[in-house]
């Protein structure tokens, strides 16, 4: 092998180079071994000229954060030596991989002989710092892919085909495909292979067997492909919860019949795989494919939908702009009306059938006002759930066409639930269980009510799945109250008999705003994670004012289609940018 690069020895002479060179020291560690532990005291920094690292932290409670994947030619460790203080982080081998490593007293003697390379690792930290300041500092932007075949049926090496096509398409670079173990293929041959590509995608059919092995122990991000309703092959849980680790991130990817018309659910023992996510990828469907190569590779668009009750309808008006300029999220979230408005995208309807299904369910017949002895709220929530169950009944959350999440306020426990699984009727239900309002639900976790009292624009949980950047609608934190309320004849006469000033909000409207105003701070927080935020102007529309509902729409759309004039969508609409 040639001699490795060692980037902070740039602009060196060569006779500089290599009197550093003399004094670095080739290490070998197997994959799994931790170098160092953060804490420690640091006498050495390390090149990688080979292999993978891991560099993560655990805060004072222990709770560990993936901080980066450092790859060759990168230098780690150097902070320690720098600043005389212990290690900031732990870092642990991903795979094998080779280093040169450079102690405390040669790496002064360096610094003293040529200052000059104190620039390189200034301009390091310096970018380092930046992408903590971006919000960049955890990422996952794998390189090397791994395809498995969990079930009979689906074909690895022809999915791999596929995805590197489907890459080449929307990524920069060349993608490298390996579906068997090549002739003579030894490690330097596979790390120049992975060196000359941008991704190199491996594809192995039998599982535990040795380029089973190889081409997981390689990959960054394993995709795991099954066939609906058929059993794990066997071996394959096992071997994979042999090898699972919180580094390498695996979905299922599920094979779907072209004309069907809803995702068919895998068998349980393949749903109990241990996957991040699970994507539906139907034959010969460009859009899935694209979708799959987007999301695996962290280049995927983010949609989360805020609540605010009526307001929330201006959503629709979003989808309609975003649909103009054939935009379709790669995955969506929401809390309360935005949950069931990204609820419905995942069900696959295109905009028209949203609009229709939310304008018969919200707009045409109030489903709120089905008022009872207040006991544990003003109204029933009978209507309610006969809307959800005729939309979404029976509808998991993992067999959506989009994988999708909503939030709900666990008053049990005190914190945010999301439901990233299970009956979908459900989960929305909770989430737009406004206290007072809608009785709450009942469940295993807890009491669950509207997910905005915890978290109403839950952009942090979308960018938490680390898929790609995340377009936040917020309806929630628009003054609320702004007019005075339209209210017919009765209301007014019964208003004037109480004495009760017109001005005065009614009991539902407080109810809705009070659910969500303790959440404005957080979801000014949660907004900070996402790439780019729209707010329609909805100050004069009133939290139950159902029946503007197109007047909402158009609020939203405008907003939208200012946000794609404006180019403040740009990052957002071409991740690869
Ligand atoms: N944000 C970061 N991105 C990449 N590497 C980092 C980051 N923070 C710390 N490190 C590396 O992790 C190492 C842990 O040991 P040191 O503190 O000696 O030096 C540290 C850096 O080399």
């Amino acid at each position: 092998m040639s001699a490795p690069e060692i980037p902070f020895l740039a602009g060196l002479d060569a006779a500089a180079v290599a009197a550093v060179r003399a004094r670095m020291v080739p290490v070998a560690v197997p994959g799994g071994r931790i170098l160092f532990e953060q804490g420690e005291t640091g006498n050495a920094l390390y090149t990688l000229v080979s292999g993978v690292v891991g560099v993560s932290t655990r805060d004072h409670a222990g709770r560990p954060t993936r901080i980066a994947r450092l790859r060759p030619p990168e230098t780690f460790g150097e902070m320690a030596l720098l600043s005389d203080a212990p290690r900031a982080a732990t870092v642990v081998a991903l795979r094998d991989s080779h280093l040169l490593r450079l102690t405390r007293d040669a790496f002064e003697a360096v610094i003293a002989e040529h200052p000059h390379t104190l620039l390189y690792f200034a301009r390091m930290l310096a970018d380092r710092l930046r992408a903590i300041y971006d919000g960049h500092s955890v990422h996952h932007a794998p390189r090397i892919f791994t395809i498995l075949a969990v079930t009979e049926g689906p074909d690895p090496a022809h999915v791999a085909r596929q995805l590197a096509g489907a890459f080449d398409a929307l990524l920069p670079g060349a993608t490298g495909c390996l579906t068997d173990w090549p002739e003579g293929a030894d490690e330097a041959w596979f790390q120049a292979f992975e060196g000359g590509h941008a991704r190199t995608i491996f594809a192995a059919h039998d599982i535990d067997c040795p380029w089973c092995r190889q081409s997981q122990r390689r990959g960054d991000h394993v995709l795991l492909l099954a066939e609906p309703g058929a059993p794990p092959r066997p071996g394959a849980a096992a071997y994979l919860d042999r090898v699972r680790s919180d580094w390498i991130r695996m979905d299922v990817v599920v094979r779907q019949d072209p004309a069907a018309r809803r995702p068919k659910p895998l068998h349980p023992e393949v749903a109990s795989l241990p996957a991040a996510m699970r994507i539906q990828l139907r034959d010969g469907n460009r859009g899935d494919l694209h979708r799959l190569a987007r999301l695996a590779s962290g280049a995927a668009r983010g949609l989360v939908l805020g609540g605010g009750g009526a307001r929330g309808l201006a959503h629709l008006g979003v989808l309609k702009a975003l649909d103009e300029v054939a935009c379709t999220p790669d995955f969506v979230g929401g809390t309360s009306m935005g949950a069931i408005i990204a609820a419905s995208l995942a069900m696959g309807w295109n905009v028209a059938e949203i609009q229709a299904q939310i304008e018969a369910f919200f707009a045409t017949s109030n489903p709120i006002n089905d008022y009872t002895l207040p006991l544990h709220a003003l109204t029933r929530g009978a209507k309610v759930d006969t809307g959800l169950a005729a939309r979404y009944g029976g509808v998991c959350i993992e067999d959506l066409w989009l994988p999708f999440f909503c939030v709900s306020s666990n008053l049990t426990t005190g914190s945010t639930m999301v439901h990233r699984s299970g009956d979908l009727p459900k989960a929305l239900r909770a989430s737009i269980a406004i206290p007072g309002l809608l009785p709450p639900v009942l469940c295993d976790e807890g009491v669950l009510v509207d997910g905005g009292m915890m978290n109403n624009l839950p952009a942090d949980v979308a960018a938490g799945l680390e898929r790609g950047p995340v377009l936040a609608v917020d309806v929630g934190t628009d003054r609320a109250f702004q007019d005075i309320p339209q209210r017919g004849w009765s209301g007014r006469l019964v208003r004037k008999l109480i004495g009760s000033p017109l001005a005065m909000p009614g009991l539902a409207p407080l109810l809705l705003r009070a659910a969500t105003v303790s959440s404005d701070a957080q979801s000014l927080m949660a907004a900070a994670h996402a790439t780019a935020v729209l707010k329609p102007q909805l100050s004069g529309i009133d939290l139950r004012a159902w029946s503007r509902f197109r007047e909402s729409a158009e609020l939203g759309y405008r907003e939208t289609r200012a946000g794609l004039a404006t180019g403040r969508l740009a990052r957002w609409l071409d991740p690869v940018r």
